[in-house]
């Protein structure tokens, strides 16, 4: 059977030359001019929590279905920022996670904060559209990007000035990724093909990852005990989402997740 990630990424696939066929490259060139300038995203990690925060606006995932029936993505926004969030990762795909690249658009106008594109990038058109979008940083995802395709990926990012988070689950993808240089490095703790989550995962891999280079923890991150671990491993940053989304008081949640 085909496992979630392959799916993911065959869709994704089908929704680029769509979108291609929509707007041509030429188009979204022009509109790169009228984009916000690109915010620091690393820097944005280096402030007052011990452990920063990438809060997600996601409303769907695979794994968990609909998450947050009530969804306003820019009132979202507004609030993991005034709760003290570092940054913010927005769901920009639609089918799998009912997200929207114009949730970006407006969340990046309304708040202070960098913003990342979370989604499964597998073409240079896509990282345009996140720039366009008013992007800072974007997410690529080492198992979905064989061979020369995530170097490439990475350098067209840079290219725009964004700053890339590389992302891996496998542990036989480190050494391409760190071989990357790359400014910030992100291990999930969700197998994408099994869903299963594990935040000991993250610790682990961490400690193969030289210092210099900030590390974020993702997925499965729920609780102040949670985040404690983390910051006891020299964890740098988390990203989280369904935790925080699951919760009626969203400033609430992200006060207590940055108590520790
Ligand atoms: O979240 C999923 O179900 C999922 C399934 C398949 C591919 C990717 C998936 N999630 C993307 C993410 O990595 C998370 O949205 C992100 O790390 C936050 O995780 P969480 O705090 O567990 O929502």
């Amino acid at each position: 059977m085909q496992d979630t990630l392959s799916k993911i990424v065959a869709h994704k696939r089908t929704e680029i030359a769509a979108a291609k066929a929509r707007t041509p490259l030429a188009e979204l060139r022009a509109r790169l001019a009228d984009a916000p300038p690109v915010r620091d995203f690393v820097a944005g990690l280096k402030t007052k929590n011990s452990v920063a925060l990438i809060a997600e606006v996601k409303k769907a995932s695979p794994s968990a279905g609909l998450i947050r029936a009530d969804f306003d993505p820019v009132a979202i926004a507004r609030t993991y920022e005034q709760g003290g969030a570092n940054c913010l990762s927005v769901l920009t795909d639609e089918h799998f996670f009912q997200g929207h690249l114009d949730f970006l658009v407006a969340i990046r106008r309304e708040v202070g904060i960098p913003v990342l594109r979370k989604d499964f990038i597998l073409d240079a058109y896509q990282v345009l559209e996140a720039r366009a979008s008013g992007a800072d940083a974007v997410l690529l995802i080492a198992e979905c990007l064989p061979g020369q395709e995530l170097a490439d990926l990475h350098a067209a990012i840079l290219d725009h000035g964004m700053t890339p988070l590389v992302e891996l689950y496998d542990a036989e993808n480190l050494d391409r990724v760190l071989a990357l240089n790359p400014k910030l490095v992100g291990v999930n703790n969700r197998d994408l093909r099994t869903f299963v989550t594990d935040i000991a995962h993250a610790v682990r891999l961490h400690e193969r990852v030289p210092s210099t280079i900030p590390f974020v923890a993702e997925s499965g991150i729920r609780t102040a005990a949670d985040v404690a671990r983390l910051r006891a491993a020299g964890i740098d940053a988390m990203l989280v989402g369904e935790s925080l989304m699951r919760q009626p008081d969203l400033a609430k949640a992200v006060g207590d997740l940055l108590s520790q």
